[in-house]
């Protein structure tokens, strides 16, 4: 394949990538041509806003084609449109093939959570220490063990089993800590998100491993559960206080991440009213927090 590398000013940004789809590139992508320089300057929004800007002041747009002679043909047609003023073409370069799938693969390495409890993603073989497994593949959802509120969750609950009992997973994402429980004897288990992508990957990744679980939109929790876990973030979880104790039964537990240890102290006020959280585990600057009710 081949790359054909422009620099654009960012008013000329979008009819530039448009024109380069009509021209048939098989993808066009736009970059910050200041990136790691002193010029480059940060686009964010807050939370829910738009960013202040649409695009950096000067970008750079690749766009891909089949052939070098597509390329070039591209570039000289864009040179002559009046929307091109400003912008500059930078080049052809070759893209050298990739095999994509088993680079992305060679960065998910098997997780382990205690020295026999691991996480495989399927093209691997599991290691041969390993007693309990997980199979599972990154996919749309959070949650693929390569976190440390997740591996703080499932140290948890291989320390702490929950055979037998009933489990709401809360903010699912890829349904991992529901398979775990399920891994360490859980009984019923309801795992709920509010995301429709996260319950869909749950249930996937559940039959993949032959999980029996029920999956859907936070309102499917229904009554008392004796572990209640929730790895979302502090926030939420603070506006989430009265309503996840509501869920733990008598005596039950319950476990939240995706706390950072700075937030901690937040969090034991915002849950005080309902249950006394302590610190049971920390790792790279993330703390997990749990209280019997
Ligand atoms: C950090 S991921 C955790 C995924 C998985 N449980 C794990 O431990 O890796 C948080 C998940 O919580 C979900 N979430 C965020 N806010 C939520 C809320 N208010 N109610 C239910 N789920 C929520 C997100 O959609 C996301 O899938």
């Amino acid at each position: 394949m081949f790359e054909l590398r422009l620099l654009c000013p960012e008013e000329r940004v979008e009819p530039v990538s448009d024109a380069l789809d009509a021209l048939d590139a098989l993808s066009v992508s736009v970059e910050d041509a200041d990136a790691q320089t002193d010029a480059e300057r940060a686009l964010f929004g807050e939370p829910g806003l738009p960013p202040p800007k649409e695009g950096w002041s000067r970008s750079r747009v690749l766009a891909l084609f089949a052939t070098e002679a597509a390329a070039s043909e591209a570039g000289d047609i864009l040179a002559a449109q009046d929307f091109f003023q400003g912008c500059e073409i930078q080049g052809i370069a070759q893209v050298p093939d990739q095999d994509w799938v088993r680079l992305t693969q060679s960065q998910f390495a098997p997780v382990p959570i205690t020295p026999e409890f691991w996480i495989v993603p399927t093209w691997h073989e599991p290691p041969a220490q390993a007693r309990q497994l997980i199979r599972l593949d990154p996919g749309l959802a959070f949650g693929t063990g390569t976190h440390p509120t997740t591996r703080m969750c499932l140290r948890w609950i291989a320390n702490n089993p929950p055979a037998g009992k009933r489990v709401l997973d809360y903010g699912c994402g890829s349904g991992i800590l529901a398979i775990g429980a399920a891994r360490f004897g859980a009984a019923e288990i309801d795992a709920v998100d509010i995301d429709p992508a996260a319950v869909q990957a749950t249930v996937a990744n559940a039959q993949a491993n032959g999980v029996q679980l029920r999956a859907g939109l936070p309102a499917e929790a229904a009554g008392h559960y004796e572990l209640v876990l929730a790895n979302i973030l502090a926030m939420p979880l603070k506006v989430l206080a009265p309503l996840l104790c509501a869920h733990v039964a008598p005596g039950g537990a319950l476990v939240l991440a995706g706390i950072l240890e700075r937030q901690a102290d937040e969090l034991k006020e915002a849950y005080a009213p309902f249950a006394a959280l302590e610190v049971s585990d920390s790792e790279d600057g993330w703390v997990l927090m749990t209280a019997r009710l």
